[in-house]
């Protein structure tokens, strides 16, 4: 098993890449001597309830699968569950499911009774590698993508890669351009190295998963050590493309294009506007594209079928930005983003009408 630990300010936690029966000494204590309570949803628990169900008594709460969970209705269903069982600080829940689960049930257990404590347990490929470290929690609100949130930082993260036997292609190939992401803002060497071994990675070969996520892993946890809260830029850059991936996730109507489809496209706009801007070589922003391609990933606006003139308006409301700036990470290459300052709306809305 590996582990490493993330020390988030007040909060330090261990992030174990195992399988989760070599983990039961350390789920134990944190269920408190009660059943371990799961927010899980049907399809992760039919498939692999048992196996946590072998560890420890479970008490599992189910919510919708994907996107459909996190919204208000949701938020508020957990949170009577929660009430009902009359939860308190002394045991942590479990998140067992894909981002969509950590995210829900992060926020839920952020905000009942100003702070449960929650272990995740990612079984998504996007969820191991990215989502269940960093404490970031939300639903979307009013149309938009994560606009209710709040940072709550897991107690202990388990990511089990064989989970992610039964995960369908499309999924695992969402969760590949978030790896891809950490290649290309700061790792050149892992963009290299999942050019190499991107598809026997996807094709499912379990020590490249590992590796893959193991890597993912150990940059987010450097990016959120230095900025926890997202306040000093170094965090902001685990946004890579996702200004506008978010606008083209909320165009498309939430839940349509799943977050990794959306931030493969918005990465290479990222890229391609970088180069449009002379920031980078535009044989850097070919190259990523046609890796995202050769992995089954869209990587155009065209694809996504939304309208282009949604986008501006919703790229305006994205969290980074200040002062009534669109402030999107750019790149200077592969290895090298850093967030800009501000991108002036007329070259923006330009370059989103041209963009391919
Ligand atoms: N908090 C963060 O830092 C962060 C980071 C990245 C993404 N996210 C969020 O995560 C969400 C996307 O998460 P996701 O990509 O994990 O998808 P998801 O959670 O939305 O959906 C996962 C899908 O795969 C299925 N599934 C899950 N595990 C499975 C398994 N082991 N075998 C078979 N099927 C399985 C589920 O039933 C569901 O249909 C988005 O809402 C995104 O905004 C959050
Ligand atoms: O952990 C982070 O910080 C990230 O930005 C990771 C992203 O992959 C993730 O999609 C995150 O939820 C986006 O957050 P938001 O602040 O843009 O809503
Ligand atoms: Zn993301």
């Amino acid at each position: 098993m590996k582990s490493l630990t993330v020390d988030a300010g007040d909060d330090r936690y261990d992030v174990l890449v195992g399988r989760l029966e070599d983990c039961r000494s350390r789920l134990i204590p944190l269920a408190g001597g009660k059943p371990l309570v799961v927010v899980t949803e049907p399809k992760v628990w039919g498939l692999h309830g048992a196996r946590l169900e072998a560890l420890l008594p479970c008490d599992p709460i189910l919510v919708p699968e994907g996107e459909a969970a996190k919204d208000w209705p949701h938020l508020q269903g957990l949170l009577d569950a929660y009430t009902q069982r009359n939860l308190d600080r002394s045991a942590a829940i479990a998140a067992f499911g894909g981002g969509s689960v950590g995210d829900l049930a992060g926020l839920a257990a952020g905000l009942f009774k100003r702070g449960i404590p929650i272990v995740q347990l990612p079984t998504t490929l996007l969820a191991q590698a990215d989502s269940a470290v960093g404490g970031k929690t939300a639903i979307d609100a009013f149309g938009q993508k994560n606009l209710v949130g709040m940072f709550h930082q897991p107690r202990l993260v388990i990511a089990d890669i064989s989970l992610l036997d039964t995960l369908d292609e499309r999924q695992l190939r969402a969760g590949y351009a978030e790896i891809v992401k950490y290649g290309l803002i700061r790792h050149e060497a892992l963009f290299e190295w999942l050019e190499g071994h991107g598809a026997a990675l996807l094709a499912g070969q379990r020590e490249y998963r590992e590796e893959a996520v193991w890597q993912s892993i150990a940059a987010k946890a450097r990016s959120v050590e230095a900025d926890v809260t997202d306040r000093n830029g170094a965090r902001a850059l685990l946004n890579f493309g996702h200004t506008f991936a978010h606008a083209i996730e909320s165009a498309a109507g939430l839940g349509t294009l799943l977050h990794g489809e959306a931030v493969a496209i918005g990465m290479v706009q990222a890229f391609d506007l970088s180069a449009a801007l002379g920031l980078c070589a535009h044989d850097d922003a070919e190259r990523v594209r046609a890796h995202l391609t050769a992995a089954g990933l869209p990587v155009s606006i065209a694809e996504s079928g939304v309208r282009r003139a949604d986008l501006l308006p919703l790229m305006r409301t994205d969290k980074k930005n200040a002062g009534g700036a669109v402030k999107l990470v750019l790149t200077r290459g592969i290895g090298d983003a850093f967030l800009s300052e501000g991108v002036d709306e007329a070259v923006l809305a330009d370059f989103l009408e041209r963009a391919a």
